[in-house]
C-alpha cells in the first residue's frame, strides 16, 4: 500500500494559510514566530517536506529507486536529517554537502550520488572515503583523477556518466543544463568510448548512466525525451558487457510560484509515468535528485516592513530582508507571491524591495497587494529552495535565522548569525 493512502488527509500545497486574518504556517501563528525568533527569518514546514518525500515515494513505487535529495536546494541540517530518517539518500556537489550529510544523518552516506563539474582531489578522496553510492562524473579528465585516487586507496570506484543530452528544457536560461552549449555532462555520442576505455582499469566500476537537465521543468515531456537517449546508451553499453545497475534521472521537476492551482501528488504522478514509460523493464534501479519540488512550496521568508516611501509615481515597501536573503528575484527576474501576515484587502501598486545598494535588491515590481506599514510583516512564498542555501553577507549583513514548524511547534534549526560570527574567520 503507497505511503499515502494511510493518510487522512493530504496537506495544501502550501503550508501557509490565514486564520482569524493572520497568516500561520501550519498550526503556528508567524507573528508569534517573528517575535520569538526575529526577522528575516525562514520558516520551513516539516510536514510539507515529509509528504513531499512520500508522494515521490508512493509514486515511483513500482521501479525500484532511491529519491536522492538534491541537498544545494536547501541544505539546513534539520531538513536532512528529517530526509534522511525518512529513507532518503543525497545529491551532493561539494565536499561540504558531504560533511552536511554525515553530520545530519550518518547512514545515508552509502546512499549519496555525486555531482558537479570541478570535483577536487580532497572531495574525491573524502567521497572514496565514505563508500557513496555512485560519482556522476561529468569529464574524461575527472574520470581519470578518480580511477589514480580510487587506486590511491586500494578501491574501486563505482561512476556513471553525466550525459548531456542536447534536449531543450524549457525554463531560465541559467538554470537549464542539457544543451552541448552548456558546461555539463558529457556529450552522450562520446559516452560509449569512454565506458570502453574505463572497463581496462580495474579501479572504476561502470555502474551506471545519469542525466540532468535543469531546474523548475514544468513540462514532463523534456525528462521523457532525455530518458530515452539515455536508454538508449545504456543498450550499447550492456552490448559492450557493462553491468549497468543505476540510472539517474537527475532533479528539476518544477513548482508554481504563481497562485494558481497546484496539486503536487499529479505533478510526481506524471513525472513518474513519463519516466516510468521510458526505463519500464530496463533492470535498473532508479536514482531521483529532486530538489525545489520537495522543499520549494515548503518554506517562506518572513519579513518585517521598515520603511514605506513614495518616489515619484512609485510606492516603496522597504523589508528588513534584501537581495542578499533572497536572491532569486534579482537573478533570474523570478517571481515570489508576497503576503502580509495580518490579511487585508488590495489597496494598491508597490515594489516591495530590500535594504542593500543595489537597484536589483527587489523582491516584486509594481505588485499590488494591501497596505502594508512600517512595522507589519509580509511572507515571500516558496522561498525554501534555493533561498537560504544561496544567501550571503553581501553589504555585511547577518544572514537570516531558521525555524522548523513541527505542527503547532516551532523550532530554531539556526539561529541568527552575529557580528561575530560575520566577522570571525578574518584577521585585522
Ligand atoms: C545535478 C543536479 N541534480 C539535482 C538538482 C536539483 O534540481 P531541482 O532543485 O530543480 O530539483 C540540480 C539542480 O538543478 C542539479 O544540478
Ligand atoms: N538557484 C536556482 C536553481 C539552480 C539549480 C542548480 N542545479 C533557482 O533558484 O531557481
Amino acid at each position: 500500500m503507497s505511503p499515502l493512502k494511510k493518510k487522512a488527509h493530504a496537506p495544501e500545497a502550501r503550508p501557509f494559510a490565514y486564520n482569524k486574518k493572520s497568516l500561520f504556517c501550519d498550526g503556528v501563528d508567524l507573528r508569534k514566530l517573528a517575535g520569538e525568533f526575529g526577522t528575516p527569518l525562514y520558516v520551513y514546514s516539516a510536514e510539507q517536506i515529509g509528504y513531499r518525500y512520500e508522494l515521490f515515494e508512493a509514486a515511483f513505487q513500482e521501479h525500484t529507486h532511491t529519491v536522492c535529495y538534491s541537498v544545494k536546494a536547501n541544505s539546513s541540517l534539520a531538513i536532512l536529517k528529517l530526509l534522511g530518517e525518512r529513507g532518503a539518500g543525497f545529491d551532493i556537489v561539494s565536499g561540504g554537502e558531504l560533511e552536511r550529510v554525515r553530520k545530519a544523518f550518518r547512514p545515508a552516506l552509502k546512499k549519496v550520488v555525486f555531482s558537479g563539474v570541478g570535483k577536487q582531489v580532497w572531495e574525491i578522496d573524502a567521497a572514496l572515503k565514505a563508500d557513496i553510492l555512485i560519482f556522476n562524473v561529468e569529464s574524461e579528465a575527472e574520470l581519470g583523477l578518480l580511477a589514480e585516487r580510487a587506486a590511491a586507496m586500494g578501491k574501486r570506484a563505482r561512476f556513471a556518466l553525466r550525459v548531456n543530452p542536447d534536449v531543450f528544457a524549457e525554463t531560465h536560461p541559467y538554470i537549464s543544463t542539457g544543451l552541448s552549449e552548456h558546461k555539463f555532462g558529457i556529450a552522450i555520442g562520446l559516452a560509449r568510448a569512454i565506458y570502453k576505455k574505463a572497463a581496462k582499469n580495474k579501479s572504476l566500476d561502470a555502474a551506471g548512466v545519469s542525466v540532468h537537465i535543469g531546474s523548475q521543468i514544468r513540462s514532463v515531456d523534456p525528462f521523457a525525451a532525455a530518458m530515452e537517449r539515455v536508454t538508449g546508451l545504456i543498450a550499447e553499453l550492456r552490448t559492450d558487457g557493462h553491468q549497468i545497475r543505476y540510472v539517474d534521472a537527475g532533479g528539476g521537476l518544477g513548482i508554481d510560484y504563481s497562485q494558481g492551482d497546484f496539486d503536487p501528488a499529479a505533478e510526481v504522478a506524471r513525472y513518474a509515468a513519463a519516466l516510468g514509460g521510458v526505463i519500464e523493464g530496463l533492470g535498473v534501479r532508479l536514482l531521483l535528485e529532486p530538489g525545489r519540488f520537495l522543499v520549494g512550496q515548503a518554506g517562506g521568508l518572513l519579513t518585517q516592513v521598515l520603511y514605506v516611501k513614495k518616489n515619484g509615481a512609485k510606492t516603496f515597501v522597504i523589508t528588513d530582508a534584501g537581495m542578499n536573503d533572497l536572491i532569486r528575484p534579482s537573478l533570474y527576474r523570478a517571481h515570489h507571491e508576497i503576503l502580509p501576515v495580518k490579511q487585508g484587502k488590495d489597496a494598491g501598486k508597490v515594489d516591495v524591495v530590500g535594504p542593500v545598494c543595489e537597484s536589483g535588491d527587489f523582491f516584486a515590481h509594481d505588485r499590488v497587494m494591501s497596505a502594508v506599514k512600517p512595522g507589519e510583516l509580509v511572507l515571500i512564498e516558496d522561498a525554501g529552495a534555493y533561498g537560504m542555501s544561496l544567501a550571503s553577507n553581501y553589504n555585511s549583513r547577518v544572514r537570516p535565522a531558521e525555524v522548523l514548524v513541527e505542527g503547532r511547534r516551532a523550532r530554531l534549526v539556526r539561529r541568527r548569525e552575529s557580528l561575530r560570527d560575520l566577522m570571525a574567520a578574518e584577521t585585522v
